[in-house]
């Protein structure tokens, strides 16, 4: 059974997709199959032989669970010297009763439970030919395939065999290993980070290695789970349905689609519910289009991952391009993979790795994709608050972060008993700036005198807009004497020349007091001398500084 999706259909084409014969064969096979289920004895004396109709491609493929006969025979005849072995390549679940020649008892092999033969990876199922094989002399094998995976057959010699069983050792330690890995990482992430995101791609991960394990029969090596969850051939579909379910989950959150893109959420929720129904409806029913059916929905489910990835990019979203980086390449090599397991052409053989190479690389395309996100909820966040302490007209440090700041450097001053002091300035009779030329005019002067004022001052001093045309100046480690000269340079900062804006030309000034903070002086009570400092200014004519000494404070401090 071809059993089709987004990773689970590359894990079930992967896997199927191995059953392309390896080159090193010692001889070509003609595969045939009976359509009668006759004796035993009715077979391997050779009476039925004619019955045999040859078929196309050399695979054993079953569509009905019915048991039925194949006949192998080779086109040359391979010496016993040669060691030739029987190999049913990618059995699935399927068992295999064969009569080999020399022998009147039949071998049976599974890659699972009592018939399995640990003596060979879980590539294929091997059947020794000690006697070897004359041309045209039939190998007859019952065949019982439960859930339609296709065989490629092949007759190789021992040493071939056991060569390719190592390069399939390696290529299934290194693919399930790394799937495995990269599961308990993304696992990690979410327990750390905390985004769930990553709590489904592990369990999306995790479901793909559940399916190669349990349909590939790599289950068998931990003996333990072998035998906890048994040989049940419908494993695999549960475990299917868990990647698609998770997948499918990750996918839609990853890229928003619910708000984003609504219509195409639903009909992706809506696919991978019938899916789930069919897969699970192969317990009820052993109809071939049971599955079939299930498959053309999960491809559908495919297809709309892809038009939403598309769509994401057109739209410049950062998913989008990860999803697309991810996904594409698995869509080629699963249409290339489809084409070589349906007889359409033959691909190279490092094609049978690819897959699953891209299934790896779409989970890491995806962790790196996350961090991504995360990434830039963290520089969007920043920004926030980068631009919520600042005032955006004048760049100077908006209102709540100049607080902030008298505040904290209050508390420090008292603990390290270190002086400061603040400078509070307005600009005079900015109101007839603004009626004369204009609000656009008003908002460039304030801008100016917020630059020309933040020259004039340390790169530990904070400038910070009040509200209207009033700002605060807050000088750590400044005692009075030196913050009244402080207030004087900014003053003449502003009236050294006048302001040219637009072509108009005009004066300005400013009204500024000064106060240094007394001892156990609260930040608000500073606040009231300095601002009384101010109004001192502005009631002895303006464009003067006004200094208030030290008093000894009555409240508690802040
Ligand atoms: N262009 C502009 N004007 C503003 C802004 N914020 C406040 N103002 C104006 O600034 C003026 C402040 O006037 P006041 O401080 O009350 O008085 P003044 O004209 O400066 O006179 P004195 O302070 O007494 O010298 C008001 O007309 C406000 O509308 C702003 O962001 N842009």
């Amino acid at each position: 059974m071809l059993f089709l999706l987004l990773p689970g259909v590359v894990l079930a084409i992967a896997d199927e997709s191995r059953s392309a014969p390896p080159t090193g064969t010692l001889a070509h096979v003609t595969v045939s199959r009976l359509d009668p289920e006759p004796d035993a004895a009715g077979v391997i004396g050779g009476a039925l032989d004619a019955e045999f109709a040859p078929v196309v491609g050399g695979t054993i493929h079953e569509f009905t669970p019915r048991p039925r006969w194949w006949k192998i025979t080779a086109d040359r005849s391979v010496s016993a010297k040669e060691h030739p072995q029987l190999v049913l390549h990618s059995p699935g679940h399927n068992t295999v009763e064969a009569w080999l020649p020399g022998s009147s008892e039949p071998v049976t092999r599974a890659l699972l439970g009592p018939h399995a033969d640990q003596g060979f990876s879980s590539r294929g199922l091997v059947f020794p030919i000690p006697s070897g094989l004359p041309a045209g002399t039939p190998i007859y094998v019952h065949v019982h395939s439960p859930d339609s995976t296709p065989m490629a057959v092949s007759i190789e010699s021992l040493r071939d065999v056991h060569r390719a069983d190592l390069s399939h050792v390696a290529w299934r330690a290194l693919l399930l290993g790394g799937l495995a890995l990269m599961a308990l990482l993304a696992l990690g992430f979410w327990v750390g980070i905390g985004e769930r995101g990553y709590a489904y791609l592990s369990l999306s991960m995790l479901a793909q290695v559940g399916f190669f394990a349990t349909h590939s029969g790599d289950i068998r090596r931990v003996p333990a789970l072998a035998a906890q969850l048994g040989d049940d051939w419908r494993l695999p579909r549960l475990f299917v349905v868990a990647v698609a379910v998770f997948s499918v989950v990750f996918l839609t959150r990853y890229m928003e689609m619910r708000d984003r893109q609504p219509k195409l959420w639903n009909m992706l929720l809506g696919c991978t519910v019938l899916f789930a129904l069919f897969a699970l409806g192969t317990w009820l029913s052993e109809a071939y289009w049971v599955p079939v059916v299930g498959n053309l929905i999960l491809l559908l489910g495919a297809a709309l991952i892809l038009v939403a990835a598309v769509h994401g990019c057109l739209q410049r979203r950062r998913s989008g391009y990860f999803v697309l980086a991810a996904w594409l390449p698995m869509m080629v090599l699963l249409i290339v993979r489809v084409g070589e397991t349906s007889g359409l052409w033959a691909g190279p053989p490092w094609l049978m790795h690819a897959l699953p190479g891209a299934l790896l690389l779409a989970g890491l395309v995806f962790m790196i994709g996350l961090s991504d996100t995360l990434q830039q909820l963290r520089r969007d966040r920043d920004r926030a608050s980068r631009l919520a302490s600042v005032d955006v007209l004048t760049g100077a440090m908006s209102r709540p972060a100049i607080q902030n700041r008298l505040k904290a450097c209050v508390e420090e001053s008292h603990r390290r008993r270190i002086p400061l002091s603040v400078v509070f300035f307005d600009i005079d009779r900015f109101k007839r700036i603004n009626d004369e030329y204009g609000h656009g005019i008003g908002d460039s002067c304030l801008k100016i005198i917020a630059l020309r004022t933040r020259n004039r001052l340390r790169t530990y001093d904070s400038l910070g807009r009040w509200g209207g045309d009033e700002l605060l100046v807050v000088l750590p480690d400044t005692h009075l004497e030196e913050a009244m000269g402080v207030a004087e340079n900014l003053r003449s900062a502003v009236n050294c020349r006048p302001l040219s804006i637009d072509g108009h030309l005009f004066d300005a000034s400013l009204s500024l007091g000064v106060a240094e903070l007394a001892e156990g002086e609260s930040a608000a009570q500073l606040l009231d001398r300095v601002d009384a400092a101010l109004y001192a200014s502005k009631a002895a004519g303006r464009d003067r500084v006004t200094g208030r000494v030290p008093v000894v404070a009555t409240a508690e401090p802040a």
